[in-house]
């Protein structure tokens, strides 16, 4: 069942348009990660979905949680659904946690409808359930008395103590060392008992978004290049973007060889190219690409990619970047 339907979402900071028409549903208790390099546009989408985007931004398109329409709702209606329906869960911890309460407090003050004590229990319940060791204690401690991986799992107790429907968590361990991040993303992925909250999560890193995620959804100059299950995309890219990023994941066994990368960067949200954006950068380009932006369509079961080329690839998109033999 459809939880958070987006629709045409547009975002335009300073003049220029940045996210350019973007599409997609997240199911209840379903991880969607959206991956892509930065500047795609990804953080600006999260934002645009938690109504808090960066002063000047303007946004336009619907965003729909349980049906009902977000998009140009007053600031009140949006901070009701924040922290009750919606949880943010931001790169940097320290942005979230005041320096001057302990943690526990703060968490306790998150809680919705209930008293001092029954809040201050659910705040400690709630580091249980990340991880926090002897948490009742630790509940009392101050933010620069925890570690990195400590904070941040505060931070998932804090978004997820008033059960929310929705997580939304922008690159949220990459601060933190592999190790910490491999269980941080576990911790706010891992299917719950009953109801878990979907996650809307934001990476650049396509090998945490399939391990992850459930379905994966791949931006590139603001626009969606490909979505899908996120084992099927990886296993099978259909895009020659997501081709690339694939290509340019370590492999399992580490071969010694070095791996492919795309050529070139990204354009500037302002400069763009006309026809495809990744049109400069493919290795599949014909003239048509140079002309005219493709658009999303069905590229196998529950999947979409936006390519001109694409019933003409024959093999995974991958095989774009291997060298001859
Ligand atoms: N407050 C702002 N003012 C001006 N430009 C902005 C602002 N926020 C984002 N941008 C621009 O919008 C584009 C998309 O930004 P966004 O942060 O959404 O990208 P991203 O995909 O999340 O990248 P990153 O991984 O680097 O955060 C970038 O070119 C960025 O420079």
């Amino acid at each position: 069942m459809t939880l958070l339907r987006v629709r045409d979402l547009r975002v335009g900071v300073a003049g220029t348009e940045v996210v350019r028409g973007l599409s997609f549903d997240v199911a209840h208790g379903e991880t969607l990660a959206v991956v892509g390099e930065s500047g795609a546009g990804k953080s600006l989408t999260a934002r645009a979905v938690l109504g808090l985007l960066p002063p000047g931004a303007r946004m336009s398109g619907s965003v729909r949680l349980d049906g009902r329409e977000l998009s140009g709702a007053p600031e009140h209606v949006y901070r009701q659904v924040r922290g009750r329906r919606i949880a943010f869960v931001p790169q940097d911890a320290l942005s979230v946690l005041s320096p001057v309460y302990p943690v526990g407090d703060q968490i306790a003050r998150a809680v919705r409808r209930l008293g001092r004590r029954q809040a201050w229990e659910r705040a400690v319940a709630a580091l249980e359930r990340v991880g926090i060791p002897d948490a009742a204690r630790r509940a009392r401690a101050y933010p620069h008395e925890f570690s990195g991986g400590m904070r941040q799992r505060a931070v998932i107790a804090m978004a997820t103590v008033n059960d929310p429907a929705l997580v939304v968590a922008d690159e949220p361990a990459t601060a933190l060392d592999p190790v910490v991040q491999a269980r941080i993303l576990g911790l706010l992925t891992e299917p719950r008992e009953g109801t878990g909250p979907a996650v809307l999560l934001v990476t650049h890193d396509l090998g945490a978004a399939a391990a992850y995620a459930d379905r994966v959804l791949v931006m590139y100059a603001g626009r969606l290049v490909e979505s899908g299950p996120a084992g099927a995309v990886l296993r099978g890219p259909r895009a020659p973007y997501t081709g690339g990023l694939v290509a340019s994941l370590p492999p399992r066994e580490v071969t010694g060889r070095p791996l492919p990368a795309i050529a070139g960067s990204p354009p500037a949200p302002g400069a763009l190219p006309p026809g495809c954006a990744f049109a400069p950068r493919c290795p599949a380009a014909v003239d048509v690409c140079h002309e005219l932006e493709p658009r999303p369509q069905e590229a196998g079961e529950r999947r979409l990619a936006a390519c001109h080329r694409l019933g003409e690839l024959p093999g995974p998109a991958t095989d774009l970047y291997q060298e001859p033999a």
